[in-house]
């Protein structure tokens, strides 16, 4: 029996025969074009007026999230300026293929070098270029294959298009080396109720035929799995959709200990999600959202309604100012000069310095947004705070603008490791634990291949977390945690018992964090904590607060 591990995406439990699909097109060769250049620009066009049409009768099968992403997919294929690269490419001597590959590729460097959100469509992109080439090469089209048998889909990353024509009756899992949380096929996994895992490395590997057992929640395959092992998987996940269905209500622990549950937004549009999952308000509205993709600003009318419609929705609502920089550049805050380390150069507050106008409008935006709604509603933080001397001109660049509630986020190690001195200048802290384990870990959080390496479990990052926590409680502020950490439902036991005072995440993960803390004490969180931080190793670490977390197994986790 081997195990693999990778991310759970979409929690349920599935077991079959793996099938196996190899999705590799390859590169056209780049050898000189002879023949008529309009005939092969004809050809190109027709293979991409082709995938486009493909790719919208999917869309109109498939209906839901999907029909959207397929729909935007159709629109790439029949992009004007990229069938105007394909002409010039070919007029210049490449292949039909060649220049369809070429162009393509233009288009992929810019989405792969902008946000998180924008590079994780790169592989839609891919999908289209996939498809045009291999009509092109008359080679098959990748994607799912047909059976009439129950499988377990393995493949390197699937896209939108094979994704939303799986049948769910066909298809009980599916497992990808690749891919992320937050793209596409996670996305869709979730909306579709298949159990999926991603970013799983050896999946490629695994055999057709070959019977698996995948759980979606924890991220485990098993190969060859025994009778008992699919009882207790199973098992697992009926106790965990009752306790999800059972936990309602605020956020907090079995002894009635308040952890607030806030939902982790990018705009108005997220705003409903996070209102079903029960969201208590908005721990973390990542402003900049609003504003990827523009050449210019939003006017201060646009900002003003977006944030108010989410002021009308919630309690209480944390906005960051701009985190522009580094994977989540904006065209009009610039840094000064090109950078070899983005992640290491102006970002955050530090551009917000360089454009001061910038953060005066969007204070004052936001001033204007909350006016008239209680006074506690509205939050206020700043990204990549290094210092005592940069939370303090934050604070006093809010006051002026009459914004009473100003926090930072604690994400740069030097922060968390001097989170007494920052106290005094702010109202609140935020951990974010993307960005800190970036930092202290010295791992650049876009490099998939060191995901290891960034595991929140480390005891470093835990030891960092309870420092921030312990200035916090010291000062009598609040410290919260908006990081993809605080999804985890064991995690955020742990940081109750740091003394963390809140909790934001992805909206679909609240439910299950729900669940976990209302079945524990707060004695029983901080005991978790301790023992997590007294461990030597990340695997010590979990194993060690899960033990000391009695309910876990009842909630199947
Ligand atoms: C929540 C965080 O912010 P972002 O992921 O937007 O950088 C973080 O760094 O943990
Ligand atoms: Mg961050």
């Amino acid at each position: 029996m081997r195990e693999l591990l990778g991310t759970g995406v979409s929690s349920g439990v599935g077991v079959g025969p793996v099938r196996v699909v190899s999705d590799t097109v390859p590169e056209p060769p780049a050898e000189p074009f002879v023949g008529d250049p309009l005939a092969e620009t004809e050809r190109a066009l027709a293979a991409l007026e082709a995938v486009g049409r493909e790719l919208e009768s999917r869309a109109q099968t498939a209906g839901g999230e999907a029909r959207d992403m397929l729909a935007a997919q159709a629109l790439m294929a029949r992009d004007p300026d990229l069938a105007g690269e394909i002409r010039i490419g070919i007029s210049a001597g490449l292949t039909a293929a060649r220049a369809v590959y070429e162009s393509f590729g233009f288009y992929r460097e810019l989405l792969s070098g902008a946000s998180d959100y924008m590079s994780a469509r790169v592989s839609d992109l891919d999908d289209v270029r996939d498809r045009a080439v291999a009509r092109l090469m008359s080679l098959a089209v990748p994607g799912a294959p047909e059976s009439d048998e129950p499988y377990v889909l393995i493949t390197r990353d699937l896209a939108p298009a094979d994704l939303a024509l799986l049948d769910p009756r066909r298809v009980v899992a599916f497992v990808t080396e690749e891919g992320g949380p937050i793209g596409h096929t996670a996305i869709l996994a979730r909306a579709m109720g298949i159990p999926a895992i991603v970013s799983c490395p050896g999946a490629l590997e695994l055999k057709d035929g070959e019977r698996v057992l995948v759980d979606g929640a924890s991220g485990r395959l098993t190969v060859d799995p025994e009778d008992g092992q699919i009882s207790r998987a199973r098992a697992a996940e009926r106790a965990r959709a009752e306790a999800v269905g059972s936990a309602t209500g605020p956020g907090r622990t079995k002894d009635g200990h308040p952890v607030p549950l806030l939902a982790n937004i990018g705009g108005p549009k997220d705003v409903d999600r996070a209102l079903a999952s029960g969201a208590e308000g908005v721990g973390l509205f990542r402003s900049e959202y609003l504003f990827l993709d523009r050449e210019v600003p939003l006017t201060e009318e646009q900002q003003i309604a977006a944030y108010r419609e989410v002021l009308e929705a919630f309690p209480r609502v944390v906005v960051r100012v701009l985190d522009a920089g580094a994977d989540k550049p904006l065209p009009f805050l610039p840094p000064a000069a090109v950078e070899p380390n983005p992640a290491l150069g102006e970002r955050g507050l530090r551009l917000l310095r360089r454009h001061p106008h910038v953060l005066r409008g969007q204070l004052r935006a936001l001033a204007k947004a909350a006016e008239g709604l209680p006074a506690d509603r509205l939050r206020v933080m700043a990204p990549m705070v290094t210092d005592a001397e940069e939370a303090r001109l934050f604070t006093a660049a809010c006051r002026e603008a009459g914004l009473m509630q100003a926090g930072i986020m604690i994400e740069v190690p030097a922060a968390a490791i001097r989170a007494r001195d920052i106290a005094e200048e702010v109202d609140f802290f935020s951990l974010g634990t993307n960005d800190l384990a970036q930092y202290v870990f010295a791992v650049d959080r876009q490099v998939t291949s060191l995901t290891r390496l960034q595991d929140p479990w480390r005891p470093a990052l835990l030891d960092l977390m309870a420092f921030a926590a312990e200035a916090a409680v010291g000062a009598g502020k609040g410290c919260g945690v908006c990081g993809e950490a605080a999804a985890d439902p064991v995690m955020a036991c742990v940081l109750a018992g740091l003394g963390v005072t809140s909790l934001s995440m992805s909206a679909p993960s609240l439910p299950l964090v729900r669940a976990a803390l209302a079945a524990h004490t707060l004695d029983e969180c901080r005991a978790a904590a301790a023992a997590a931080r007294a461990a030597r190793t990340e695997s010590q670490a979990r194993q060690a607060a899960r033990a000391a977390l009695p309910a876990l197994e009842t909630l199947g986790l």
